[in-house]
């Protein structure tokens, strides 16, 4: 794992150019990186949140490492054995009362994990004029550098830049994904490649536990459809970038929100910041050297008819080291539709979703001011 960045005092220099906010206050679509860089000691307006919304107000209570509440670690190299139906077990509950766990033996090699935490280390380190590059206002880009949940609509920044890269078709996107770090395309396809192949593991064991599989034909045609886009559908990674923040109690490095997709794998460093919403409270999750953190997204709460829970998640910044952390997602095409399964509705469990295409889905997010889990509460029938 890569070490953190420790924050530095800025230079007599660049402390002449932040002396008066207001030059501060016009840089901030440049990115938090950016920021950091040119030694600012204040947070610039863009970033405060009213104050019944920020971090550590009393009504949000926060859990750290009191024991009672620990996110489930689930060992999946008993998928491959005579525990596999414990394993299954394990998964389901820990998608219907948390939406979050942890997943540890999964068999993605250390090195292929080192090498993706160490080359997105080296991509956020480069001079900003190289990383701008990649800056861009079209969202459907292959690739894109940008900073806070969506710079163009939200009204309040938070202290995040990412860098997306959208994975498939890998043989129309990779020459649009940056060619420095030189060995960033190879690296990045690898850990594409891994995480692709783990999440497919997990969702077959995650079907298995709804009584759905992809390898054979359920009773409901429309089942099959879905199952098999489930499959192949689209994988984004987003390489995210959390610098030191000087006043980490006025903003988040990323707002409460739900993850749109089918589910999401992420890696993290050593530097605790990720918190979820369990039973009202924030549960901070602690990172665990070489495990993936898995969430179920929004697509796959409609399509299990509310069982497995698309559950908010932030994470809060601090003062002295930076973070990294990339998300794998992985959705539906964007051609599809997502509903409830047909299995999965009957009298005593009545359908709870209205079908969605996921082109509207998808619209909605790149459209709207921040909004918690707007979506996902609009598809709701009462
Ligand atoms: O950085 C993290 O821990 C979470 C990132 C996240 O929630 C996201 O990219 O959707
Ligand atoms: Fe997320």
């Amino acid at each position: 794992m890569s070490p953190a960045l420790v924050a530095t005092p800025a230079s007599p220099q660049s402390m002449m150019s932040i002396t008066n906010e207001h030059p501060v206050e016009s840089q901030y679509q440049k990115g938090v990186k950016h920021l950091y860089e040119i030694g600012i000691r204040r947070v610039p307006l863009k970033y405060i949140l009213p104050v019944s919304e920020r971090p550590n107000q009393t009504h949000w209570k926060t859990h750290t490492t009191d024991g009672s509440l620990q996110l489930p670690v689930i060992d999946l190299s008993g998928l491959h054995g005579p525990r596999r139906s414990q394993v299954v077990r394990s998964l389901a509950s820990a998608c219907e009362n948390y939406g979050f766990f942890q997943v540890v033996n999964h068999g993605i090699p250390n090195e292929v994990i080192s090498n993706m935490m160490d080359v997105t280390k080296r991509f956020f380190e480069l001079p900003s004029a190289e990383r701008e590059k990649y800056m861009s206002a079209d969202m459907s880009k292959p690739v894109r550098y940008g900073t806070s949940f969506n710079q163009l609509k939200d009204s309040v920044f938070c202290w995040r830049d990412f860098l997306k890269l959208v994975c498939n078709p890998l043989e129309d996107v990779l020459s649009h994904w940056p060619s420095s770090p030189m060995d960033l395309r190879g690296l990045a396809v690898t850990y594409a490649k891994e995480t692709k192949f783990l999440y497919l593991m997990i969702l077959e064991a995650i079907l298995e536990s709804l009584g759905l599989t992809t390898t054979k034909n359920t009773t409901a045609d429309t089942d099959d459809q879905i199952l098999s886009e489930l499959k192949d559908g689209s994988q984004q990674m987003f390489l995210n970038f959390y610098p030191p923040c000087p006043e980490p109690d006025l903003t988040f490095g990323l707002r409460s929100h739900s993850d749109f997709g089918i589910l999401t794998l992420l890696l993290q460093d050593e530097v605790a910041g990720l918190q979820i919403k369990h039973q009202g409270r924030w549960l901070a999750v602690e990172p665990i050297p070489g495990s993936f953190v898995v969430n179920v997204g929004d697509q796959l709460e409609i399509f299990s008819n509310g069982r497995y829970k698309s559950v908010l998640h932030r994470v809060v910044v601090n003062s002295s080291m930076s973070r990294i952390s990339v998300a794998s997602l992985h959705s539906l095409p964007s051609q599809s539709a997502v509903r409830p399964a047909e299995k999965l509705i009957n009298q005593t469990n009545p359908r709870r979703y209205r079908d969605t295409d996921i082109a509207a889905f998808l619209h909605h997010i790149k459209s709207c001011d921040y909004q918690e889990k707007g979506v996902l509460e609009s598809r709701k029938l009462t």
